[in-house]
């Protein structure tokens, strides 16, 4: 019997680049990277403004050609078969483009059009996206009086009028509030549990951590590391870290010996050590006496710092 998969392109990492660059000019945003992203996965890109996320991005939505290297979508050359790989993915820009003109429901069946969809499939298509975007109350509202993270999820919702088998998130919660970017989230694993590759770019480790199974850290158009964040986390630090804070303008001790590792940042020290509360005793038997104590366990912001001697978001 021949494979029923066959026919709609059926591959196990939905993207491969092999020493992908960009170059603008001169300037190389992206600098010869390796990723996979597998079928099924929570994929994300992490690191700070300017690393290189959207430009890559751009390249596996076929919004942008590659400069050098290898790169497959869906197992085709976006190149070569960017329509045949657009129809199969969903996109959502860094900033919301929704139609203001149009009410909340016109914006999805618009889309629905776009994709040749009939108006009757529209209007269910529509219905449906409204309920997953809990945006059911608002259908026929104007856009611009939405909140930030309504906008956000209406964009989401835009993006799986085709039923995308990947979707690209572009910093997805940048500019939101806790409560809205929660909702986002939950949004997300839903899409994931029904079998949507996800690829999201951030600059907030606790995104990351929460929604990505797999990520790589990229600084200055490169990979800095990549694995699970918890791979990366105990590969990178400690299991705790001990922040110190001192009195404004006070010499900072030096607390070497009491830690694996010790960073020094402007307004505080951080302890890196597998037994924080252990770590502060030594720390006050030694005389020393900071205005404030933290123990808390390692982030992705720790291994950032590890990997880059900064911290993602300046
Ligand atoms: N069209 C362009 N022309 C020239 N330089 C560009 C262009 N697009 C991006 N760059 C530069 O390439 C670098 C990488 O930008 P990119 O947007 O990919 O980074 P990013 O990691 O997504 O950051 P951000 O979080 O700010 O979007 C930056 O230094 C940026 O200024």
């Amino acid at each position: 019997m021949s494979d029923p998969l066959a026919n709609v392109g059926w591959v196990d990492n939905l993207v491969e680049a092999k020493a992908l660059t960009k170059h603008f000019g001169t300037f190389e945003a992206v600098r010869g990277i390796d990723v996979e992203v597998r079928r099924g996965e929570a994929f994300g890109f992490l690191g700070p403004n300017g690393a290189g996320k959207s430009s890559t991005m751009r390249m596996i939505s076929c919004v942008s050609g590659r400069t050098g290297g290898d790169l497959k979508v869906l197992g085709m050359d976006p190149e070569r078969d960017g329509p045949k790989i657009r129809a199969r993915l969903g996109v959502v820009p860094q900033l919301d483009n929704l139609d203001t003109e149009l009410t909340v429901r016109q914006n999805l069946q618009i889309y629905g059009r776009y994709f040749g969809m009939s108006r009757q499939k529209c209007r269910e298509k529509a219905n449906e996206l409204l309920e997953f975007a809990q945006l059911t109350d608002r259908a026929d509202h104007e856009v611009e009086p939405l909140s930030g993270g309504m906008k956000r999820r209406l964009t989401i919702a835009r993006s799986l009028v085709n039923d995308p088998e990947l979707l690209l998130l572009d910093e997805p919660t940048t500019g939101l509030d806790p409560q809205a970017r929660h909702l986002l989230w939950d949004r997300l694993f839903r899409l994931k549990q029904d079998g949507v590759t996800l690829i999201i770019t951030t600059h907030y480790m606790d995104e990351a951590e929460q929604l990505c199974d797999r990520l790589v850290v990229m600084d200055g158009g490169r990979i800095a590391a990549e694995g699970s964040p918890g791979e990366l986390i105990s590969r990178y630090s400690t299991k705790e870290v001990l922040e110190l804070r001192f009195q404004p303008g006070a010499e900072k001790p030096d607390l070497d010996r009491f830690a694996e590792r010790v960073e020094v940042l402007p307004d505080r020290l951080l302890l890196y050590t597998q037994d924080g509360e252990h770590t502060l005793a030594k720390v006050h038997e030694h005389g020393v006496q900071p205005i404030q104590s933290l123990v808390r366990r390692s982030s992705l912001e720790d291994v950032f710092l590890r990997l880059t001697g900064r911290t993602l978001v300046d």
